[in-house]
């Protein structure tokens, strides 16, 4: 379980989030509200990418920084964009996440040859990044989210500029995972999730 516990965030003195406070257990959670309500924020401090200003992040009960190191073996993060390192193929760039995350190179090849199939990027596995579309792209960064068999999954706007098809492959995927995993993600795509079960942390901005 990931719990929050009056977490704030400010940027300057522009306060984006206050008070949040919210436990996250096994399966989805879709972080809704307005444009700018902070919710690529939230997600980017449950990720641990940024520190809040204030509150505590627990991950099964003990601060997360405190076992940070713990913490970010068991996650896996998608952001809304990756800076690629254009010269690897995609094959290699989820090798190199999974030697991040301590995967034997084995079961790294496995899996990424696994995910990189069910993201339809097989046949471009071994192409250079560079020559990916947007798509494609956008498809290797939640493939190497996936790495690890992550038991907390952050993935924010997973489905973005997916044609439906392959966004229906993603959101089996993502739910698949949430059998065993905490799932954090979030989604102007609501409607691609009709008949599956899952939760929704609504946040609204800061009254100035
Ligand atoms: N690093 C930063 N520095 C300063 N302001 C930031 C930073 N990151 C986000 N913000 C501001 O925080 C607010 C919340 O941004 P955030 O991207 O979290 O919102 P969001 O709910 O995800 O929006 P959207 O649905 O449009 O993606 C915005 O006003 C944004 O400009």
């Amino acid at each position: 379980m990931l719990e929050l516990i009056d977490i704030g965030q400010t940027y300057g003195k522009k306060p984006v989030l206050q008070g949040v406070s919210r436990q996250f257990g096994q399966g989805v959670t879709v972080i809704t509200g307005p444009s700018g309500a902070g919710k690529s924020t939230l997600l980017r401090l449950c990720a641990t990418v940024e520190k809040p200003s204030s509150g505590q992040r627990l991950w099964q009960g003990d601060p997360v920084k405190s076992r940070v190191k713990r913490f970010r073996a068991a996650l896996g993060y998608a952001p809304q964009r990756i800076d690629f390192p254009d010269d690897l193929s995609g094959l290699d760039f989820m090798l190199h996440v999974a030697a991040l995350k301590g995967l034997p190179l084995g079961a790294a090849k496995a899996q990424a040859n696994t995910l990189l199939d069910r993201l339809g990027l097989a046949r471009d596995a071994s192409g250079r990044i560079a020559t990916y579309s947007g798509g494609m792209r956008r498809r290797l960064g939640l493939a190497q989210a996936f790495l690890g068999d992550p038991q907390i999954l952050i993935l924010d706007e997973p489905t973005a500029e997916l044609d439906t098809v392959t966004g229906g492959h993603v959101n089996d995927l993502i739910f698949e995972t949430a059998v065993r995993a905490v799932v954090l993600m979030t989604t102007h795509l609501q409607d691609s999730l009709a008949g599956r079960t899952f939760d929704i942390f609504d946040i609204q901005p800061i009254a100035a």
